[in-house]
């Protein structure tokens, strides 16, 4: 079998979106001066979808929503002249070809998001080629169903992030993501709003069930050493990227600074990326994206590694190409979900592009052992919504 071409497509979201709201979510712009909302900085309503076909007409899907316009320029350009006439099971070859061709300019960032959209893309060949789904592959499957967690309550009024949390335990879930919406620049009422947050969502949900909590790269290290101590009592199971992704040093103090476990990842890159958090004692849980990180041969990897310092890996977004790394390592105790609802952030348009993610119940995901490849199909529902970029 061969790699016969590549194809790489934008797809522009043309539909409505929910607009931005005030303190929606801390990130990483809020700790630069602006008179503007910051989170759009961080809004992903453009996808590219990677088809890859064989000679023998199979097609394999991938995606990327880093900078889409620029990982598909890169794919164009420089990764698929390198994969095109190859074999799809020389996978590991293939990877290293994309990481090492690129290495002077590419090592993080869209060029892996870019080598994860073609290597998904390889992945979905392979396990078409031989009627798996792609984690019989890598382990099979650990899990007779995968545990999940609700992620939204994004920070609006605290009433309705009240009942958003009540509708969703009422369906089941036993884990809750949410984000804070304040951070270094928002002062001491700020500091009183995130704690008013998460105590109006314990009071939801109790202490029988899990409350994550997000910052975006929203503090500073300063910050967060005033904000842990003071979140202790709510027990959080975990708080994600309290500081930038760079700050390795900071991560490592947080982790060690409170009994709050210290989770981050989805901005790191590479069996090397992790390989340094691990090793620095930088975060107690580990989310990459396998959109961004390397693909499934990176993951894997990254699994294993994990595996070996008992650090639990729960994947970046949910998405089928994360559902499979969980499904099939004992290292992923569970994965992150985003129903589908109307476009905000970006994290739900997946649901507008493909068909195939399953739909959580009662807080568990299941895939199917007779799926082949990632199981996921293009809509055709939402086409009209997009303006496709070939
Ligand atoms: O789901 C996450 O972990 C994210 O970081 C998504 C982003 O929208 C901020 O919540
Ligand atoms: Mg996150």
């Amino acid at each position: 079998m061969k790699i016969k071409s590549v194809r790489a497509r934008v797809f522009e979201w043309k539909g409505k979106t929910v607009p931005p709201q005030g303190n929606f979510c801390s990130n990483a712009m809020d700790l630069v001066y602006s008179k503007t909302e910051t989170m759009s900085t961080f809004r992903f309503h453009s996808w590219t979808v990677v088809e890859i076909e064989t000679d023998d007409g199979i097609v394999g899907l991938g995606n990327v929503a880093l900078a889409p316009k620029i990982a598909k320029a890169i794919i164009d350009e420089y990764l698929a002249p390198l994969v095109i006439g190859q074999d799809p099971w020389d996978y590991e070859y293939l990877w290293q070809r994309m990481y090492r061709s690129t290495h002077a300019w590419g090592r993080k960032g869209v060029t892996m998001a870019a080598i994860s959209a073609v290597d998904l893309a390889i992945w979905d060949i392979l396990g078409k080629s031989v009627n798996k789904p792609v984690f019989k592959l890598l382990g099979g499957r650990t899990k007779e169903k995968i545990p999940c967690y609700y992620s939204k309550l994004y920070r609006t009024d605290i009433k309705e992030m009240q009942d958003e949390a009540q509708k969703f335990l009422d369906q089941g879930f036993t884990m809750f993501k949410s984000r804070f919406g304040y951070g270094p620049a928002h002062g001491t009422q700020g500091v009183k709003e995130n704690l008013k947050a998460v105590e109006a969502l314990r009071e939801v949900i109790g202490y029988d069930n899990d409350l994550m909590l997000e910052c975006y790269m929203g503090w500073n290290l300063e910050y967060a050493k005033r904000m842990l101590p003071k979140l202790e009592k709510f027990q959080p199971r975990w708080v994600e990227e309290p500081v930038i992704a760079d700050d390795i040093d900071g991560y490592a103090e947080l982790n060690q600074l409170t009994s709050i476990p210290i989770s981050g990842g989805e901005h790191e890159f590479s069996l090397y990326g992790f390989k340094q958090l691990l090793e620095r004692k930088a975060v107690s849980v580990v989310q990459y994206d396998t959109n961004r990180v390397g693909g499934i041969t990176a993951a894997h990897k990254i699994n294993a590694l994990c595996e070996s310092y008992s650090v639990p890996v729960v994947p970046h977004a949910g998405q089928m190409h994360n559902y499979h790394l969980t499904m099939s390592s004992m290292a992923s105790p569970m994965s992150e979900y985003f129903p589908m609802f109307d476009v905000e952030v970006g994290n739900e348009l997946f649901y507008y592009i493909f068909d195939g993610e399953p739909v959580a119940e009662n807080g568990f995901l299941q895939l199917d052992d007779n799926t082949p490849g990632l199981g996921l199909t293009l809509k055709t529902e939402f086409l009209d919504q997009f303006h496709i970029i070939e």
